[in-house]
């Protein structure tokens, strides 16, 4: 799998009012160097018969940094499990199916993704979403904090401004909270950047890196298109046109599939390219970079905040900075902060309820 080609790869440790260093893009040759060596890395998805589950558990079924990988989901798993089992790669897989079989897919897990939960119908908000999410991401934590307390916990149900919220306060009323290890997967704004970025500007993708912060909804997702590497230039309104298709990007899915879900298939490729930067931090790889939405000092008085973050053995090994932003992004990031302040709020409260 070349998905670490394009991962997000910074050379230096960032800081805020730094400019976000360049990445170094490895080549698939030299990361088969470097790849660490495989210690036994058992991988649980949550939601592994749905629209994203299946496609990322074939991806990581491909992974060779994943030795087993246990699919959950309470309809449609078993079947799931045993089509990808067939897949000649040395990943085992094992299926687990309602309440009482949740605590073996857990069990021993050092990565659980978290794709379960319904997704948007055209006309909807992901926050129209919160009302049945909430309660799946509570109920799913709940059970990480007992079966896994040390597990990396990566969410990708909707609203993830206000599911990662929601994890962090279960997982203190569990008296198991660690920010390093809690993260709101925030990628595919970044791979729909760098895509959308690249085709207007004719680049190479492998060299486009465009980091996204903020959120995961609407105005609350900002490209930083002023520290894109390769440096490109964009009059005002071809900014403002960049931003608002990477902002209005999910939505522009969900009109396509007109009522049949959201994205997928990409959604599926920025899970997979997640958890295996998690997993090189995870094996001591140095340099893993990669943006999500996290426990954050970054930017005051939003205690969640995505941006570009240091992957390593310990999981989150460092919040970076914004670095400098020009006036239309220092707009953007004031405009979206009673929204996304709000919206973390509301996963808050409903967690403490
Ligand atoms: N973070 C991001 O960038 C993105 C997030 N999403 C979100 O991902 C979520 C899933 O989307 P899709 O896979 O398209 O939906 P889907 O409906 O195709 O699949 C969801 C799966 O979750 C399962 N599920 C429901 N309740 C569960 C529970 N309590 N335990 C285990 N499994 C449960 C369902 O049986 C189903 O198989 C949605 O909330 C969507 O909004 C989608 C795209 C991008
Ligand atoms: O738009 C949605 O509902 C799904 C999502 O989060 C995305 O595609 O970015």
């Amino acid at each position: 799998m070349q998905l670490q080609q394009q991962r997000l790869s910074a050379g230096s440790s960032g800081c805020a009012g730094r400019r976000l260093a360049a990445p170094a893009v490895r080549r698939a040759s030299s990361r088969a160097r470097t790849m660490p060596v495989v210690e036994a890395r058992k991988v649980a998805v949550l939601g592994a018969a749905g629209g994203i589950g299946q496609p990322l558990s074939l991806l990581l079924k491909m992974n060779k940094l994943v030795t087993e990988l246990a699919l959950y989901d309470i309809a449609n798993v078993k079947g799931v499990a045993a089509d990808l089992s067939h897949c000649n790669t040395p990943v085992k897989v094992t299926a687990y199916t309602g309440d009482a079989e949740l605590e073996g897919a857990l069990k021993g897990a050092e990565l659980v993704v978290i794709p379960a939960g319904v997704p948007r119908k055209p006309g909807m908000t992901r926050d129209d979403l919160f009302n049945i999410n909430a309660g799946i991401v509570k109920g799913l934590v709940s059970a990480a904090a007992k079966h896994c307390p040390n597990a990396i916990i990566e969410i990708i149900s909707n609203p993830v401004n206000s599911t990662v919220p929601i994890a962090s306060e279960v997982l203190k009323a569990a008296g198991v909270y660690n920010p390093k290890r809690l993260l709101g997967v925030t990628t595919l704004d970044v791979v729909r950047a760098n895509t959308f970025v690249s085709e207007a500007r004719g680049l190479d993708l492998k060299d486009v890196d465009v980091p996204v912060v903020g959120g995961h909804a609407g105005i609350t997702i900002l490209p930083l298109l002023s520290q894109a590497t390769p440096s490109v230039t964009f009059s005002d309104a071809e900014r403002e046109a960049m931003t608002k298709r990477i902002q209005e990007a999910g939505t522009e899915v969900v009109e396509a599939k007109a009522g049949a879900g959201s994205a997928t298939l990409s959604m599926a490729y920025a899970a997979a390219r997640m958890a295996e930067s998690t997993l090189l931090g995870l094996a001591g790889e140095p340099s893993v970079f990669e943006c999500a939405f996290v426990d954050s000092q970054a930017v005051p008085g939003s205690p969640f905040f995505a941006s570009k973050v240091q992957l390593g053995p310990e999981g989150v090994s460092q919040v970076l900075g914004l670095g400098t932003l020009n006036d239309f992004e220092k707009a953007a990031l004031d405009a979206m902060l009673p929204e996304l302040k709000a919206q973390i709020q509301k996963g808050i409260d409903f967690a403490r309820k």
